[in-house]
């Protein structure tokens, strides 16, 4: 079956051995099932089925539009799921709203740090609200702000932190509860090459130091290949083709019979054909985030 075959078929949702909540070896982290979205009559994810593996950094690409953002908001419990299945760790994220958040950590597209606000205040907030114990909060905290190197900073305000700085610190709001799932919605968007290697180095250390499992989306397909054990190509609100960086360029280079060494980024330019022109370009980040000058 090649990785297109593969996304198209959809792959199982995980649930079989292990107590909900509980994650096994075999347990998928997120497995949805048919799931779809809509804005009123636009349909923003439309029969999604995805499975990412406990453990894995798996990551989702797409043009602007393609549904990323929609999907992930459901995920998270964030959207309803008026149809289809969206499963986290075996727990259905309709009937156990609370208890999948127990278990997320999420970083989404938007400023979650407030800058009137220090550093280690903006993660005590979210130790509180994510119910971290009193007597463990200050230790958690010092603990998260270590994880992503900024320990110096800590006691600043955030509005003196540059763009590479407030993604850390959120990246450190969403780590304090010590979530088995990360959860981060283009972590990387707007941000200089070397701040972009530092937040994935951050993010990778954590990771392997805790085995948590990340799904990351991100327009950076350099991203994608270098730190994403798999990657799903979402466009139009569907999965176009999942596999390994290595299996979908593979795929791509046995099917056009050359010796080109196609890039993640002809992968989708051919399964997403002449549909790209109506969702946007692929590497076109239009919405750049600017965190640092948002947060001055
Ligand atoms: N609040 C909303 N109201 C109406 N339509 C929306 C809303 N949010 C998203 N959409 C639409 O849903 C579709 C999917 O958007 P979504 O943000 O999920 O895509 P995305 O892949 O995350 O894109 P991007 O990379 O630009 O964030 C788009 O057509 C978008 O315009």
């Amino acid at each position: 079956m090649t990785p297109t075959e593969a996304a198209r078929d959809g792959v199982p949702d995980g649930r079989a051995g292990h107590a909900p909540g509980h994650p096994g070896r075999e347990e998928a982290a997120v497995a949805c099932t048919g799931l779809r979205y809509a804005f009123g009559e636009s349909v923003a994810v439309d029969g999604l089925d995805l499975t990412v593996r406990a453990g894995e950094v798996f990551g989702l690409l797409g043009p602007n539009g393609a549904g990323k953002t929609t999907a992930i908001r459901c995920v998270t419990t964030l959207l309803p799921v008026p149809k289809g299945m969206a499963r986290v760790f075996g727990l259905d994220v309709s009937a156990d709203r609370m208890r999948v958040r127990r278990l997320l950590g999420y970083v989404p597209q938007q400023l979650s740090a407030d800058s009137g606000l220090t550093g280690r205040e903006n993660v005590s907030l979210f130790a509180r609200v994510f119910d971290v114990p009193r007597r463990e909060r200050r230790a958690r905290v010092a603990q998260a702000l270590e994880a992503v190197g900024l320990t110096d900073a800590a006691d600043r305000l955030a509005k003196t932190y540059s763009g590479g700085m407030v993604r850390r610190l959120e990246l450190a709001q969403a780590l304090v509860s010590a979530p088995r799932l990360l959860i981060l919605d283009e972590p990387t968007i707007g941000l200089d090459p070397i701040a972009r290697t530092v937040v994935w180095e951050h993010i990778m250390a954590v990771r392997a130091a805790t085995g948590m499992t990340v799904l990351v989306t991100t327009h950076y397909m350099d991203e994608a290949d270098q730190y994403c054990e798999r990657v799903a190509l979402m466009h139009q609100g569907g999965i176009r083709a999942l596999g390994t960086p290595r299996e979908l360029t593979d795929d791509l280079r046995a099917r056009r019979g050359d010796d080109s060494t196609p890039t993640l980024e002809d992968v989708f330019r051919d399964v997403a054909g002449s549909g790209l022109d109506e969702g946007g370009e692929f590497s076109d980040v239009r919405r750049t985030r600017n965190t640092a000058s948002r947060v001055g």
